[in-house]
């Protein structure tokens, strides 16, 4: 069958050979899902056959029953995976079989550590695919022909997973890809019919074809009643389906184990991992459809790409349609795995179809309300999963309040963030809880944000909130001042950061405090007045504040105005911001600012003034316009 004229030598793409030889590591003590893979792979090649099929019916020929078979040659030491489904192209091997056409791979590989425990976790997210078949064999052969191609427009490929495979034109009587492992030394148990139905039954049982075995015939015996009597007749030798062969989410939920939802998983998420969670319906009546959506143990490598393919595997009437329809799923739900199969969208349906279709839009509505239904409840029943859920995808949910108005509340009561109730930086409380905990009078949700969780505990501007013991959130992720942009307010109560506008307490204040703040205002005009006019335009306006205790000023924005935190993240992504002028705010009960006011030689007070104005900036935004003149001032202070 080979023509070994034609045999062309192919070198791997740098990042396969890395990935080859890291797999074959990592992945050696869970070396039976390489099976699972090659059988994944060949009931997605019927899929795609079928949807191909769709428009034309020829590309079955006379084969149409698809299905997937294993066999075992004890004496050649192999073992063959033979699919007839979709085959592939010469081109269709070199970019599939020979390189890794994936956003993200360089990164991925840059962040491999060398930790064979962590980086098998890493690659098992990666997606090992075809190539995990070299964890168990010295040598791979695959044999291929396209549905539609001619029998002599076969191509085999063929490597030992190292430098490089050879590519050979060769003749194959029947459409699909033929997998012949070689199997390395010592991985003979391979080799018994047994060991592979039992890897069969463990991962692929939820696969839509059948994935079949040879069973052996038994020749013709003696009867029950002796040699004289009647014989029991020969039976033949069969292929004997070892699967369910019934796609899983066309079961009943009551028909179904954990360990098969977990498993189905697997298949079509590529992923290594058990899901977190799932959810799976069917929906009868005006609408028509099921749907089994997952929520991964953890997230790829390259979430953080927007881009990213993303999305429901696309079935319409039992039919695969497509890998990642994005349409069903909104981007700040793109860790969500899972299939969609529909019974009202025409078989015929394309991405441009489902782009602008009432259909897609229903079926995307009651999608994306499944998942927050199952994050509500996993909120709710299991505080520790939802927190290992939060962490993997927290910050990409944050994404939701600006990307889905109409599930804005609903978001906004899975969002988790640090708090100065709890210790340590983990985020855990919700805005439900921080509610149930407010105090007596207490109207409005504060929080701060900032660069990290040490200068958010430690601000300035939690002083009266610490001595008043009123809790407020810490919000340090980049995307926080983007979320709270797009949320004002959660179940009435308004969101208000503690370093923005005039601190008005409300009812939390007692009437001694009010009464002092008043005494003060009185007793220090003079000297705000004084302020004023040394400052001038260097700031907004200068006031009294009754936030801080321990620190003698600090300097806020307008509640509208942009917060230091927005002004950084404008600048470090490069665009323009415009200077902004802060309110300067005194502490009247703090002893510098006593000793300010009392301050007499007008030059010692505007170096004293204006030291407090500088400090008070470094803390908020961590720079200074002009540092030279602040140490200046500072030197003639000391000196
Ligand atoms: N039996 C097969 N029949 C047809 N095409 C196949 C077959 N096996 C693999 N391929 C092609 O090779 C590609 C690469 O396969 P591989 O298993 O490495 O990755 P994958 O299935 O795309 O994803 P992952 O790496 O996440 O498993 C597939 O996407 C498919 O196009």
């Amino acid at each position: 069958m080979t023509d070994t004229v034609n045999t062309e030598t192919h070198g791997f793409q740098a990042e396969v050979k890395q990935l080859l030889k890291l797999m074959i590591h990592s992945l050696y003590s869970n070396k039976e899902i390489f099976l699972r893979e090659l059988v994944s792979n060949a009931a997605d090649a019927a899929d795609k056959l079928r949807f191909k099929a769709l428009s034309d019916n020829s590309l079955y020929g006379d084969d149409g029953e698809l299905r997937v078979r294993i066999s075992i040659d004890k004496t050649a030491r192999t073992i063959t995976i033979d699919d007839n489904g979709i085959g592939m192209s010469r081109e269709d091997v070199i970019s599939h079989l020979g390189t890794i056409a994936r956003s993200g791979t360089s990164e991925f590989f840059d962040n491999l550590s060398g930790d064979q425990a962590k980086d098998s976790q890493l690659i098992g997210q990666f997606g090992v695919g075809f190539y995990s078949g070299f964890i168990v064999s010295e040598m791979i052969t695959v044999n291929t022909r396209a549905a539609g191609a001619a029998a002599d427009q076969a191509i085999q490929w063929e490597s030992e997973g190292e430098g490089d495979y050879r590519l050979t034109n060769i003749t194959k009587e029947s459409r699909g890809t033929e997998i012949i492992l070689h199997l390395r030394e010592g991985e003979d148990d391979l080799l018994e019919a047994w060991k592979l139905r039992q890897i069969v039954n463990k991962y692929s049982d939820h696969i839509s074809i059948p994935v079949e075995m040879w069973k052996e015939g038994q020749p013709e015996s003696e009867g029950p009643d002796g040699p004289d009597g009647e014989k029991t007749p020969a039976v033949p030798g069969e292929w004997d389906s070892v699967t369910r062969a019934s796609a899983l989410w066309t079961l009943s939920k009551s028909e179904l184990k954990d360990e098969e939802y977990q498993e189905f998983y697997k298949h079509i998420a590529h992923d290594f991992e058990d899901p977190l969670i799932w959810s799976h319906n069917r929906v009868e009546g005006k609408q028509e459809y099921t749907s089994l959506l997952y929520i991964p143990a953890r997230a790829p490598f390259d979430m953080w790409n927007r881009e990213k393919e993303h999305g429901l595997k696309l079935y319409v009437q039992r039919v695969f349609i497509m890998d990642d329809a994005e349409q069903f799923m909104p981007t700040y739900l793109r860790f969500v795995k899972g299939v969609l199969d529909s019974n009202d969208l025409p078989l015929n349906v394309s991405r441009e179809i489902l782009q602008d279709n009432k259909i897609t839009t229903s079926l995307r509505t009651a999608c994306t309300k499944r998942v927050l239904t199952m994050l509500e409840r996993m909120a709710k029943n299991d505080d520790e999963k939802y927190l290992k859920f939060w962490n993997e995808f927290g910050q990409v949910l944050k994404e939701g309040p600006a990307e889905d108005m109409a599930n804005k509340e609903k978001i906004a009561s899975l969002l988790r963030f640090s708090s100065t109730s709890v210790d340590g930086a983990a985020q855990e409380v919700g805005f439900g809880k921080y509610i149930e905990n407010m105090q007596e009078g207490q109207e409005k949700i504060y929080y701060i944000t900032a660069d990290n969780y040490t200068s958010a505990v430690k601000s300035a501007y939690l002083e009266i909130f610490k001595k008043k013991g009123i809790e407020v959130l810490l919000l340090t992720d980049r995307i926080d001042e983007w979320l709270l942009s797009h949320l004002t307010d959660f179940d009435g109560k308004q969101l208000v950061s503690v370093t923005k506008g005039d601190l008005d307490l409300g009812a939390l204040d007692d009437d001694d405090a009010k009464k002092a703040k008043e005494e003060a205002t009185e007793e220090f005009s003079s000297l705000i007045e004084r302020i004023k006019t040394t400052l001038g335009e260097k700031v907004a306006d200068v006031r009294l504040t009754h936030r801080l205790t321990e620190t003698p000023s600090c300097v806020v924005t307008n509640e509208d105005g942009m917060s230091s935190q927005m002004i950084k993240l404008m600048e470090s992504a490069g665009q323009a911001v415009p200077p902004q002028k802060y309110i300067f705010e005194l502490n009247p009960e703090h002893e510098m600012i006593k000793r300010v006011a009392d301050e007499a030689d007008e030059t010692v007070f505007a170096d004293r003034v204006q030291l407090l104005l500088e400090q008070a900036q470094l803390t908020e935004r961590g720079s200074l316009d002009d540092p030279a003149a602040f140490i200046a001032r500072m030197n003639r202070l000391i000196g």
